[in-house]
């Protein structure tokens, strides 16, 4: 079974569109985004696949918020007959924290249509499982800096960072809120020696005006230190809009 965000009550959060971050950018894909998260980003602009009644991990207030928990748990067989019915040959797992359910994952993998190329969003912290790495082409890292609010013994795991660091599958895309967090990602491309080609920094925003904001002084940085630089295009194209 897979436990899954919900775009309207009752609706698992499948849908197509075209893939607004990273290295992938502009591509068309089918998106299946997975609920519950191992952390608490206090900016997460998808709280609401883990911020359930009860759950009371720091977080901004003026976010909102499910007083009714938002998952649907699904057979694997139904959800990769979901995503096959979209007809994209390029898949986007995502969350939540979609490594929290890496067994159900792969079981699910294996029931899609020939060919599929899967890439998985993720918070870094988690060990893919076996049977669902064998079957991934590309990951998307975003570790949490410390504005992120998460403990850095739980947002930064150094065997994990490693590990990614040392997949060329793997590129590494940072919230980025301050000019102080790029000072914080350069610290992380030393320690794990990572080329600043797989190197992405991502305004944190969830409006065009804020991330337009930060794209302007980004960009310098990014030039400076040899990072790449990448939009949040579904922001632009559908605000800050479940299932797009
Ligand atoms: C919602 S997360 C789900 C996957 C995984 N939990 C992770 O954090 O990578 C998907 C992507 O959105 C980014 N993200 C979440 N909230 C954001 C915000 N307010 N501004 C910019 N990026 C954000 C995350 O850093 C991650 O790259
Ligand atoms: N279009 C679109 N692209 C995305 N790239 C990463 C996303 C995510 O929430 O993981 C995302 C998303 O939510 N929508
Ligand atoms: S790790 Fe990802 S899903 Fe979890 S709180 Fe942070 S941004 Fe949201
Ligand atoms: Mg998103």
């Amino acid at each position: 079974m897979l436990t899954l965000a919900t775009t309207t009550p009752g609706e698992p959060e499948i849908f197509a569109s075209l893939q607004g971050e990273g290295a992938s950018l502009g591509r068309p894909v089918a998106f299946v985004r997975l609920s519950r998260c191992n952390l608490a980003c206090q900016w997460c602009d998808t709280a609401y696949t883990w911020r359930f009644t009860g759950d009371n991990r720091p977080h901004r207030d003026d976010l909102a918020f499910e007083r009714t928990a938002n998952q649907l748990t699904l057979e694997e067989a139904e959800v990769a007959a979901r995503i096959a019915a979209l007809g994209q040959d390029r898949l986007v797992i995502t969350g939540g924290e979609p490594l929290l359910q890496g067994a159900a994952l792969a079981k699910m993998l294996a029931l899609l249509p020939e060919g599929m190329t899967v890439e998985i969003e993720t918070n870094g912290t988690v060990a893919p499982h076996p049977a669902l790495d064998s079957q991934v082409a590309q990951y998307n890292v975003s570790p949490k800096l410390a504005h992120s609010g998460n403990p850095a013994e739980l947002a930064l795991v150094p065997e994990r960072l490693a590990a990614f660091a040392a997949d060329p599958r793997a590129w590494f895309k940072f919230v980025i809120a301050r000019p102080e967090d790029v000072t914080e990602v350069l610290a992380l491309q030393q320690a794990h020696a990572i080329p600043g080609l797989r190197i992405f920094l991502m305004p944190e925003g969830t409006s065009s005006t804020v991330i337009n904001e930060r794209l302007r002084w980004l960009a310098p940085l990014a030039l400076e230190h040899g990072l790449r630089l990448t939009d949040r295009m579904h922001i632009h194209l559908y605000g800050d809009t479940r299932g797009t």
